[in-house]
């Protein structure tokens, strides 16, 4: 019948992945790519390598399939969301390096806004805190810097787009200028409460709507490929920020459910249902999808720091060489010791969103070594969950979350997720298939398509590859959680 495309340009590496009409993986193919540090806190993208990575693990996922253009239905796409591409409409050419979500090069800018009293407004309208994260300042930071980019701008010459924007421009050869709704939700410039680009935002920011893409929903007809680049002109038919991909991909269409994706980062979302609510948690409020011209919300807990921790474990001490040690070491570690890990290696994010905290650790003694690290560094991933949860769990009054769906290159370890069941004292699912991105982003161009089942028959389809269940005494768990409390309280660098 056909096969979806789907292309997952993540932050240190873009993906390829075929899916056959049972939604099936058929192949996969991956490309890591150079990331840029111009400046401490600074993180940049060459363009070009997020367009070639792009290019060449489609065309080697085909080969690798035995298939061709002809054979391939629809492509749907996801993405590293909030990065900033600003290009030129006539040649195409980027102007600067792709800006990256975790650059924190306009905190000044950000702290200047929410001393002059912006951040409820920004707020009410996108959901959003003011914090580098986001899109906008970034864009205002590239027009103040680039010469003349301001005028070109206003003067609609230039395109500002986040990631899957700027590849929808390049693999439909500049025929669309387009985004979807949850990456919109992302820029800190988009109304979400009534679906559409702020204007008095984009005018604080200095922002000439000119340069602003289409907004679309997920499931939509975003443009049709270059003929050259697979042999025929494909649509592209799916688009959705890669958390919210993972969203989709778990099946959480129902208010309540929630998902959590381990990979360098961790983010939650928790479905709110076509309520937008607004958090007095400091918890995100975004867009999980968008079909049908229907916004369905969420809130959404970002860490910045998860499998990242075990990264610098195997990298920065050297202390293992590969990520599944870790788990052995963690089960041999002393229970006794009460060592904690606040990994705020770039500052911390939900609930906490303190910039300029840095990472520390409490509780050594003369006896602790590598598995009492390793475990630390694990647990830190089941506290920072747990302390999304209640977040979320304190500003969904009367609802509660009946059990996690987890995912991401992390959610492998055993050990970890057995820890976020016991410090979580609720269940924790794994399903059988974990590439929820990129399946996220082939069901939204496959039911486009109409080979894939709707939001019921797709949800029927997950399955559960193995449940997590709490063994840890309660007073036990109560004892841990406020030991982690304590030590973010000592870490933080202003008080909450
Ligand atoms: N068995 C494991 N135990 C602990 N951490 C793991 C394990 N396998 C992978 N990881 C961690 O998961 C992360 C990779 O997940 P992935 O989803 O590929 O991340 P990303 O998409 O952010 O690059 C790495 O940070 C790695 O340290
Ligand atoms: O590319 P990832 O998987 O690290 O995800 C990045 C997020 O979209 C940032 O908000």
């Amino acid at each position: 019948m056909g096969s979806i495309l789907a292309i997952d340009q993540g932050t240190t590496s873009t993906r390829a992945i075929l899916f056959d009409d049972r939604m099936q993986i058929q192949a996969v193919a991956q490309e890591e790519f150079p990331q840029h540090f111009p400046r401490s806190g600074w993180v940049e993208h060459d363009p070009s390598d997020i367009w070639s990575s792009t290019a060449a693990t489609c065309r080697a996922v085909m080969e690798r399939a035995g298939l061709r253009g002809d054979d391939i239905l629809a492509i749907g796409i996801t993405n590293q969301r909030e990065t900033v591409l600003l290009w030129d409409r006539d040649t195409g050419q980027p102007l600067h390096n792709a800006i990256v979500w975790q650059d924190r090069r306009t905190a000044a800018t950000c702290a200047s806004l929410r001393e002059a009293g912006h951040e409820p407004m920004i707020s009410a309208r996108t959901g959003l805190i003011i914090d580098p994260y986001f899109s906008a300042t970034k864009l205002a930071w590239l027009l103040d810097n680039i010469d003349g980019a301001r005028d070109r701008a206003r003067a609609g010459r230039l395109a500002f787009g986040t990631v899957d924007s700027f590849l929808i421009w390049r693999l439909t050869g500049g025929r669309a200028h387009v985004t979807d709704a949850t990456n919109a939700a992302r820029t800190m410039l988009y109304n979400i409460a009534e679906g559409r680009w702020d204007e008095e935002i984009c005018a604080l920011f200095d922002i000439p709507t000119a340069i602003l893409p289409e907004v679309r929903d997920c499931a939509s007809d975003f443009g049709l490929t270059r003929a050259d680049l697979f042999g025929r002109e494909i649509p592209i038919f799916g688009v959705a920020g890669d958390q919210q991909a993972a969203t989709l991909g778990q099946a959480c269409f129902q208010p309540g459910m929630v998902k959590s994706t381990y990979g360098t980062g961790c983010f939650a979302l928790v479905n709110t249902g076509t309520q937008h609510l607004t958090s007095r948690n400091r918890l995100l409020s975004t867009i999980a999808y968008q079909l049908d011209g229907t916004p369905c919300y969420a809130l959404e807990g970002s860490i910045f720091i998860a499998g990242a921790v075990v990264q610098w474990l195997r990298d920065g001490l050297r202390m293992i060489r590969d990520a599944a040690e870790t788990q052995p070491l963690a089960e041999q570690a002393d229970p006794h010791q009460a060592v904690y890990l606040v990994p705020a290696f770039t500052g911390l994010g939900a609930p906490y969103w303190d910039a300029e905290a840095r990472g520390a650790i409490y509780g050594l003694t003369r006896a602790t070594g590598p598995a009492e690290l390793a475990r630390a560094a694990l647990e830190s991933v089941g506290y920072q969950t747990r302390d999304l949860m209640e977040a979320m769990a304190a500003d969904m009054e009367g609802l509660t979350v009946a059990t996690l769906r987890v995912d991401g290159g992390m959610s492998a370890s055993d050990w970890t997720m057995q820890f976020l069941a016991d410090i979580l004292g609720a269940p924790v699912d794994r399903p059988q298939l974990r590439e929820t991105t990129a399946l996220g982003a082939a069901w939204l161009a496959g039911m486009r398509a109409g080979i894939y089942p709707d939001k019921e028959g797709f949800a029927r389809a997950w399955a559960l590859d193995r449940q997590f269940t709490p063994q840890m005494a309660p007073e036990i768990r109560d004892a841990k959680y406020a030991g982690w409390k304590d030590a973010v309280r000592r870490t933080l660098h202003q008080t909450p």
